[in-house]
């Protein structure tokens, strides 16, 4: 199947092509008289030396000098007929020529020009060249500026354009069906234990869509289930939704295997995820370990990973949740992880992981996949008939990556797109971007809770700007484009709190690589459990954290990508809770910035920030300044 249209060169437009032959000679003839003129002309011009020189001059300095300019023009006059003559002899060199020799001619063409260099005082043009070839009768492969290129158009493959939409993603809970069906009673008190009391729209659908691939058990199988990627909003339950169908299908297991496999970008992602796997295994035989480096050195993982227990016979964990680098690490060094029973591969946040494709995590985990199993081979009767262990993997993200190029690493077999829309008709047309071929629909679809807002302001009034939406709140998130600025902004956030004498409760702090992950796990824990109010962040906290009542996100600084933007805004309004987004934006950035928006078919409200509410702010902030450089020099040290 072909992916990409391929624009070749069709050959020369004839009928022009006719037309430039008959008539090579004339319009080279016009065009280099047309040339000379304006020379003579540019000449002509006064310029502001001579404008000066007149005003300043006595008359019999003027007559002297109309005297000179009047020699001048005579040379000139000599020039310009040797200029003629040059042009009046190429013309008959051409003339003559092209009826005998069209070679020589360029030849010829080309050298009386290079020749005549000094007499036109011209540099060398490429497109001249090009045209007296051209009137030759020469055809020129490239460069031809008169063919109009045709834009490619990327073509996708058809399981993007055609994916399975599950409409509303207002995070429903409204069905009156039956609410777990299927789920083991086990799990569905565990559930509810979660706060978890029916499913989400994105639940409702791929719950049911991963069992039924599951219906015959999880083991030895001639039945090859089709990969899944979910693209749904940021907040849509998407966790559950793998998370569920992997314990349950796994729950009556019998021989402790490591069969699920969670890869995810980030330290603290990996441990959220693996905090709901726990939730959901409790009661359970199923063990679900977590491998990211921060929960002991590589030997305790490897302890926990294949607890040896009162047997002294190694059991692996059947969960395992893992950030790429700590997999690699026990693939390299832990000899008895095997993942040789392993049916499910999830990747999520997969638009960001493909990205880390590179780091050959994938390859590693499919080579200890198909040590001892055989590899599926292509899609025919023979291999449909071989009985082996499926593989079967699910990608998931709020912005998934359209690009085939990066799919197509992923190796995945006959996949199958579920993707979530607004139900306003509206906004899906808006937010598919079909025109341009280039994405498909729903994927950048945001929840319906989310307003969001851009302020228009210097950049100087940033921080009072901050300051004023910040102070008043009880939980947000404020996104800053370094991990300097982090920190700027976080001492000062809080230097002003202390200060001012108004915000005594008020706590901020900084969330950024910065800081040592025991800290960054601390700084979290105390955030969601309400001890403080804001939380600047750089980007390790965009994607996929979930901390419960978030009112509002603030981006300080401009996000160049528009997935970037997806992802913090998202933080907020989730789980089908109403959140603010605000984008501060200098003034030379709006253009930027609503343009990217639209190419997602999004455009959002500008916001106006009262001057007289800024200038309230003003004296208390000028105090802090000088207390804030001092502070961050000493934190420097
Ligand atoms: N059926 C449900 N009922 C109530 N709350 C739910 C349900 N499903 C999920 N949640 C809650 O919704 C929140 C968001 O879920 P989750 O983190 O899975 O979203 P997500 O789609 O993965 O978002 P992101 O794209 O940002 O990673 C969580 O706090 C989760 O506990």
């Amino acid at each position: 199947m072909a992916l990409f249209t391929i624009n070749r060169y069709t050959g020369d437009k004839s009928a022009v092509e006719d037309n430039n032959l008959k008539r090579p000679s004339f319009e080279l003839l016009k065009e280099l008289q047309t040339k000379a003129k304006r020379k003579k002309w540019d000449k002509k011009k006064p310029n502001k030396d001579v404008e000066k020189l007149i005003n300043n001059s006595t008359t019999d300095e003027l007559q002297k000098q109309e005297n000179t300019i009047a020699e001048e023009e005579n040379n000139n006059k000599s020039v310009d007929k040797t200029v003629n003559d040059e042009v009046a002899i190429k013309h008959e060199n051409l003339v003559e020529v092209s009826e005998n020799d069209k070679t020589s001619c360029v030849q010829r063409a080309l050298s009386t020009k290079s020749n005549n260099t000094d007499i036109l005082n011209d540099d060398y043009n490429p497109i001249d060249h090009f045209k007296l070839a051209k009137a030759a009768g020469f055809t020129i492969l490239g460069n031809d500026d008169n063919i109009a290129v045709n834009k490619v158009k990327r073509h996708l493959p058809d399981w993007l354009l055609h994916p399975y939409v599950v409409e509303d993603v207002s995070c429903d809970l409204s069905d009156e069906s039956e609410p777990f069906k299927g789920i083991d009673e086990v799990l569905v008190k565990n559930l509810h234990k979660m706060g978890i009391k029916r499913f989400f729209p994105v639940q409702r659908c791929l719950i049911p869509a991963i069992l039924r691939d599951t219906k015959f058990g999880v083991g030895i199988s001639t039945f090859r289930p089709n990969d899944i990627c979910v693209s749904a909003p940021t907040g849509s339950g998407k966790t559950i939704a793998f998370a569920l169908p992997i314990v349950q299908s796994l729950f009556r297991r019998v021989v402790p295997q490591t069969r699920a496999l969670i890869v995810l970008p980030t330290r603290e992602l990996a441990a959220q995820i693996h905090e709901v796997f726990m939730s959901l295994c409790e009661n359970t035989y199923l063990r679900c370990v977590i491998l990211t480096g921060t929960k002991g050195s590589l030997a305790q993982e490897q302890s926990l990973l294949l607890n040896y227990g009162k047997t002294k016979t190694p059991s692996p964990a059947d969960i395992v949740v893992a950030t790429p680098g700590r997999l690699v690490d026990h693939l390299n060094s832990t000899e008895e992880f095997s993942l040789e029973h392993l049916r499910f591969l999830v990747v999520d946040e997969a638009d960001r992981m493909m990205d880390q494709i590179k780091q050959e995590w994938l390859n590693l985990v499919e080579t200890s996949v198909y040590k001892k199993r055989d590899k599926p081979g292509s899609f025919s009767l023979k291999n449909l008939s071989k009985r082996t262990i499926p593989l079967q993997k699910l990608l998931f993200s709020a912005t998934l990556s359209a690009d085939p190029e990066k799919l197509e690493k992923l190796n995945l077999f006959q996949p199958q797109l579920y993707t979530a829309v607004t139900k306003s008709l509206e906004s899906n047309a808006e937010n598919s971007d079909n025109n341009t071929g280039q994405t498909f629909v729903g994927k950048y679809t945001t929840p319906l809770g989310l307003k969001e807002y851009m302020i228009k302001c210097s950049a100087g009034d940033k921080p009072l700007i901050i300051l004023h939406i910040v102070l008043p709140l009880k939980r947000v998130l404020c996104f800053a484009g370094t991990v300097e600025t982090t920190r700027r902004l976080s001492v000062l956030l809080q230097m002003y709190a202390e200060t001012s004498g108004d915000h005594k409760e008020f706590k901020c702090m900084e969330f950024s690589s910065n800081l040592p992950s025991a800290r960054r796990s601390k700084i979290l824990k105390d955030f969601k459990s309400g001890n403080i109010n804001v939380l600047v962040c750089s980007d390790s906290m965009a994607r996929g954290m979930d901390v419960k009542g978030v009112s509002h996100v603030i981006l300080y600084d401009a996000p160049s990508l528009v997935k970037t933007y997806i992802h913090r805004i998202g933080r907020t309004a989730r789980a089908g809770e109403t959140g603010t987004a605000y984008t501060l934006l200098k003034h030379e950035e709006v253009y930027h910035f609503k343009n990217m928006l639209k190419g997602a078919g999004k455009s959002i409200e500008r916001m106006k920030v009262q001057e007289k509410q800024l200038q309230k702010l003003a004296p208390v902030y000028e105090k802090v300044l000088p207390l804030v450089a001092e502070k961050l020099k000493s934190m420097k040290k």
